[in-house]
């Protein structure tokens, strides 16, 4: 995962708009009467973690906003949860305590991966089409959650079924919670006759596709493209681990003296359950109990940070080393970057290049956090527009990342949203960025110099694809086999990193050492 995710406001006109008056309509226009008079009050029948999952949803697919949102700031963040509730839903409920914030996570990321299958039942077990077609945004949610409790968390069924009538009562109007009583019901009988309305996987491939997609909760053009890629049975199992709640890695920051010995003292401490990470020796891995890890501020003091294994492996494909001049073309929200400061001591450079002003923000202000910044200069530019930085540089980089914009779809575990934001053109667009990219990178490499070319993807296309088209571009190129700087496990026959979910449960990524001829021209 890169950075901190943070949640972002949501303006005015990005909140649903409904036919139906309710208060979420009164909440966002201006204000009346009765709302003022409903906002007053504490409403102690909400169960208020369902309350704030409802609006976090709403936000997660009005605004596109992260799903798996890390509740970082503690109680100012539980506060503004509830000034949300309190603006979109019209009342207020009792403040979240860390259980509540855990629940939430949870709740949210669960239902916003499970979309395609729980729409799929609520439309089975609306009367008519045109019931699911109309419903309010507000109560579309509420259902959602209500289906993925019963149905993913087996919560007890009856229970469930009171909260979110009552939550769609209050938060909307009294026919809407009738609407959520008589859905829930009928999915419950349904589900203890194990008959659940789930499609059979047969018929054409675009069928077969049709209906996993909706069994395993995924996009048609996903199934269909994995299906082809890599047969019909990992397509099952990747799409199954991108449905269990993930596993973060924390990485410790040496840079600060801190070492793995000290988190893992300060993990029995807080009584987190954790593993030690198979390849790296900065990093542990935590399965439960991350917000524990967040709350207790070891992030927020700079001694580590959340981050992949698979980014780590990545910049152990660099392998940058103290003195070196290394420069990250992509490199903002910075978590390769800040790695790799940390293991050059204090010596040398990286220039951290990034488009994005605001992503370059948060790498320099971290780059602080975790004393690396001595070692950083960050640019603000498009790389492809800077085809005179060997000229104006008298010292030559060493060394070359270009940490690629990409699909994304090794990480769709952690990103429970990303599935429902990419497109297939999504692809093709990317690939013709990655080869611009890769072209302006190379010339930034000196003769002997090394390029790194790296993705979060497992795509092909976006990675063997890329990198064979690109030695076709540049006959002074050639592979550099990685099995130097990572396990073998992840070598490719081809002498890439490749880091699989399914081969090995990390996120998937990919990295290419691209050795620049001596004898080319400067
Ligand atoms: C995969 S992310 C990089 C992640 C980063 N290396 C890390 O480990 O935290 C890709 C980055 O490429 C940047 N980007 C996209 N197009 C770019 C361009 N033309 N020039 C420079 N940066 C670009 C994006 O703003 C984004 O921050």
């Amino acid at each position: 995962m890169e950075g901190t995710l943070s949640l972002p406001s949501l303006p005015p006109s990005t909140l649903p708009r409904r036919r139906h008056s309710s208060r979420l309509t009164c909440a966002v226009g201006p204000p009346r009467p009765t709302l003022h008079r409903v906002t007053q009050n504490l409403n102690p029948t909400i169960s208020p973690h369902r309350a704030v999952a409802a609006v976090r949803l709403l936000r997660v697919e009005q605004g596109g906003a992260f799903a798996d949102l890390l509740n970082d700031k503690g109680k100012g963040s539980a506060e503004n949860e509830m000034g949300y509730v309190e603006r979109t839903l019209g009342f207020r409920t009792r403040d979240l305590d860390g259980r509540d914030m855990r629940l939430v996570t949870d709740i949210v990321g669960g239902t916003v991966r499970w979309k395609r299958y729980l729409d799929h039942l609520i439309m089975s077990l609306c009367h008519h089409e045109r019931m699911y077609q109309d419903m309010e945004p507000l109560l579309l949610q509420i259902l959602r959650i209500g289906l993925y409790e019963i149905l993913k968390l087996d919560m007890p069924p009856y229970a469930v079924l009171d909260e979110n009538v009552e939550l769609a009562k209050v938060a909307l109007r009294p026919g809407a919670g009738n609407m959520v009583n008589g859905i829930l019901r009928k999915l419950v009988l349904l589900k203890e006759k194990d008959s659940l309305p789930l499609p059979k996987v047969e018929g054409d491939d675009r069928a077969q596709a049709r209906a996993l997609g909706i069994i395993h909760s995924h996009p048609v053009w996903m199934v269909r493209r994995w299906r082809r890629q890599f047969g019909c049975e990992d397509a099952v199992r990747l799409m199954k681990w991108n449905n269990t709640e993930p596993s973060f890695s924390i990485r410790v920051n040496s840079r600060k003296g801190f070492t793995r010995t000290d988190l893992i003292l300060q993990l029995e401490k807080l009584k987190v359950p954790y593993e030690i990470s198979l390849h790296m020796e900065d990093f542990v891995r935590v399965t439960t109990g991350l917000q524990i890890v967040i709350q207790a501020g070891l992030l927020r003091d700079g001694l580590c940070s959340i981050q992949d294994e698979s980014a780590g492996l990545v910049v152990s494909t660099v392998d940058p080393q103290p003195g070196e001049t290394i420069i990250d073309c992509c490199a903002a929200p910075g978590g390769k970057t800040h790695y790799m400061a940390s293991q050059m001591s204090g010596q040398g450079t990286i220039y951290a290049i990034d488009i994005n002003k605001g992503r370059l923000r948060i790498l320099e202000e971290t780059a602080r956090l975790h004393q690396v910044d001595d070692v950083i200069t960050a640019i603000h530019s498009d790389l492809r527009d800077l085809h005179d930085f060997a000229e104006r540089n008298s010292t030559k980089p060493d060394k070359v990342l270009l940490d690629a914009p990409c699909s994304g779809l090794g990480v769709l575990s952690k990103r429970a949203d990303l599935r429902w934001n990419r497109r297939l053109e999504d692809l093709e667009e990317l690939k013709d960025l990655q080869d611009e990219l890769l072209d302006s990178a190379a010339k930034l490499v000196k003769p002997g110099g090394l390029l790194v070319y790296s993705t979060c993807s497992i795509d092909p296309e976006e990675n063997e694809e890329r990198v064979e088209a690109f030695l076709l571009r540049h006959l002074d190129f050639v592979i550099d086999p990685v099995d130097r700087y990572v396990p073998c496990a992840f070598v490719t026959t081809k002498g890439f990193f490749s880091s699989n979910p399914l081969k090995h449960s990390l996120d998937g990524a990919f990295a290419a050492r691209l050795i620049r001829s001596p004898d080319a021209k400067q």
